[in-house]
């Protein structure tokens, strides 16, 4: 932004609030959730939704766990009134959901929508109208304040004039001062009070106020304020659920909603993944998974995480994002090499301890949370690519491919990998590393090559074991003879027989190979050179003994690089 277009701006006022108590406050428990996907989600959709896809999308919400769902404007156009209407006539709102439309305290809009709502068995009607002086001053041509709380006084009363037309429809009201983020609080307050008045709500008829962050003007902090002062002030507070709707447009709708609830509120309204008018609505997902990583039930289930992002993306065709809170495909992905590290060492020790303790609390470095609990696989954690380090790839190699490689392998085989990535400038794919494992370090044949050998069990008097192979060396065929304590230990013998022993075995180790071929074993040879040099060299087959002779071969030829 240019510097001289700063002066255009100025800073928002704060709230005179000193004994604020909120800041010491915790989140103990969830609030009611409501979403408002179908009305605040859809209005803001290039392309808005079909009947077909929300009654698809009403569905899901269902499914997920919300009790309170706003379904639309019907008072707005056809194809909201008739879904209001399929909903209520086919009998598809389960007995536990309240469903609650919207509407603009207009008399023709506020009649409207009764005819839409009747024989629902519960339902919120949520009237507003628009309350700042911004607002007050543009859209409504200066009204006065009189003249904007008498529009609110007047949707409160021919609401609830109606009501006893539809007796069969238990009907709550919810008022909103849209624009609440910036009314003076005084005059917020004298709107939704004058509508409590009306309204009289009790311990059995409570009746919602909703605090609209409609437009994020300022820091969450000074929304906490807002709310707090509202609290303390609204008439008949026992009887009210303060509910708090945030926008995204300063990117801290999560935050001024948890700090919101801090504050006092006891009701949330929202969208999956936070669609909604410019940068979006609450993201409800959002804040409930934040819940959930505190310990706190909530009562919707993002356990399958996936499938719920795939359904919201192909009914409203917009695009959850890589880095998005919690859904986007990149949130548990760890690239760079210290990353990785950690996280390898965090979940290969969290295996071990589950065993004694099944309820060890969660903790792995870099995951706020365990991804399988939304549903993500451990497959995404580590992806490789140049900023990646040795533990990510064994990560790789163990978790995809069941190669448990020896610690003291690992900077060999790491930095021959993630140099490869380096040189093609992407990242790696599981089996491009698996591939590339066996290209540098698995069953190398150059320029020695185990084409065959035997064993004889038999050959000595303690147990020895007497090996005859068949090798090329610099293409040239030779049978070579040892006796050892054990296969390997001989075939050394017989390469040093053969002249062929410039090396000395520091180390071995070898393992089925976990979910590759049932028969496949793998073997671990560390090798060191006449000169100092220290390799290791793999060696993989169905038979454990020809994994071990491949693997002294790999760290063979790659001592003679
Ligand atoms: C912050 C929010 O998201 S609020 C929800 C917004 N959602 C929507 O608007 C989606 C559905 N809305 C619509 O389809 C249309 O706006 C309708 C059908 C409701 C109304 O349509 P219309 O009357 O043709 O047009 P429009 O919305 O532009 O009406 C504006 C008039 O309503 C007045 N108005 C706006 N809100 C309110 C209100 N809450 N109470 C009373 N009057 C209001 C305006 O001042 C303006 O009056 P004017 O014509 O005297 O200047
Ligand atoms: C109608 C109100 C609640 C609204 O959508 C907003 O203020 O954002």
């Amino acid at each position: 932004m240019k510097t001289e277009a700063i002066t255009k701006y100025r800073p928002f006022p704060r709230v005179d609030l000193p004994d604020r108590t909120w800041p010491d406050q915790e989140i103990t428990t969830a609030p009611i959730w409501c979403s408002v996907d179908l009305r605040d989600g859809n209005q803001a959709l290039p392309q808005p939704m079909s009947i077909e896809e929300k009654l698809e999308f009403f569905d899901l919400l269902c499914r997920i766990g919300f009790k309170q769902i706003e379904i639309g404007f019907p008072s707005a156009a056809d194809t909201e009134f008739n879904f209001c209407r399929r909903l209520i006539e086919e009998n598809r709102i389960p007995e536990d959901v309240t469903i609650q439309i919207l509407v603009q305290t207009r008399e023709h809009l506020i009649r409207r929508s009764f005819e839409a709502i009747k024989g629902a068995k519960r339902a919120i009607v949520h009237i507003y109208n628009s309350t700042s002086p911004l607002q007050r001053r543009i859209t409504f041509s200066d009204a006065s304040r009189e003249a904007i709380r008498d529009i609110a006084i007047a949707g409160a009363e021919l609401v609830k004039s109606l009501v006893p037309t539809i007796p069969e429809t238990e009907v709550v009201l919810q008022y909103s001062p849209e624009s609440f983020s910036d009314t003076e609080l005084d005059f917020s307050l004298e709107c939704c009070n004058a509508v409590i008045d009306i309204w009289q709500p009790t311990a059995e008829k409570r009746m919602i106020i909703n605090l609209p962050d409609t437009v994020q003007w300022t820091t969450p902090n000074v929304h906490a304020d807002q709310i707090e002062w509202m609290c303390r002030h609204l008439h008949k507070r026992d009887f009210i659920d303060v509910s708090l709707h945030t926008h995204n447009d300063r990117g801290t709708g999560t935050a001024a909603t948890e700090l919101g609830l801090m504050a006092g509120a006891d009701r949330v309204e929202g969208t999956l993944f936070g669609n909604g008018e410019r940068t979006g609505n609450l993201d409800i997902a959002n804040v409930a998974l934040n819940m959930n990583a505190h310990g706190i039930a909530t009562g919707l289930d993002f356990t399958d995480l996936p499938s719920i992002r795939a359904v919201y993306e192909r009914i409203t065709r917009m695009t959850v994002a890589e880095r998005h809170p919690y859904a986007g495909e990149l949130v548990f992905t760890a690239f760079s090499g210290s990353h990785q590290d950690a996280i390898k060492k965090g979940m290969d020790r969290r295996s071990r301890e589950i065993m004694e303790d099944p309820n060890l609390a969660w903790g792995v470095p870099y995951l706020t949370i365990d991804p399988q609990d939304v549903g993500r696989s451990y497959e995404a954690i580590i992806r490789i690519n140049s900023q990646s380090g040795k533990g990510g790839i064994a990560y790789i190699l163990d978790r995809e491919h069941g190669f448990d490689l020896p610690k003291t392998m690992h900077p060999q085989v790491g930095k021959r990998i993630y140099d490869l990535a380096d040189e093609m400038g992407q990242e790696l794919s599981p089996d491009e590393i698996r591939e590339a494992f066996f290209r540098f370090f698995v069953n190398l044949e150059s320029p020695l090559q185990l084409v065959d050998y035997e064993l004889d069990h038999h050959a000595g008097t303690k147990g020895e074991v007497a090996c005859t192979a068949t090798v090329i060396i610099n293409g040239e065929e030779k049978e070579i003879r040892g006796i050892g304590n054990g296969p390997i230990n001989s075939f050394v013998h017989a390469l040093d027989e053969a002249g062929l022993k410039q090396f000395n075995l520091v180390d071995y180790r070898s393992h089925a190979v976990r979910g590759g071929s049932d028969s496949d074993s793998a073997a671990y040879i560390q090798l060191q050179g006449k000169d100092g040099n220290i390799v290791w060299g793999c060696g993989v087959d169905p038979s454990i003994e020809m994994a071990g002779l491949k693997a002294l071969v790999s760290a063979w030829n790659l001592l003679e690089k």
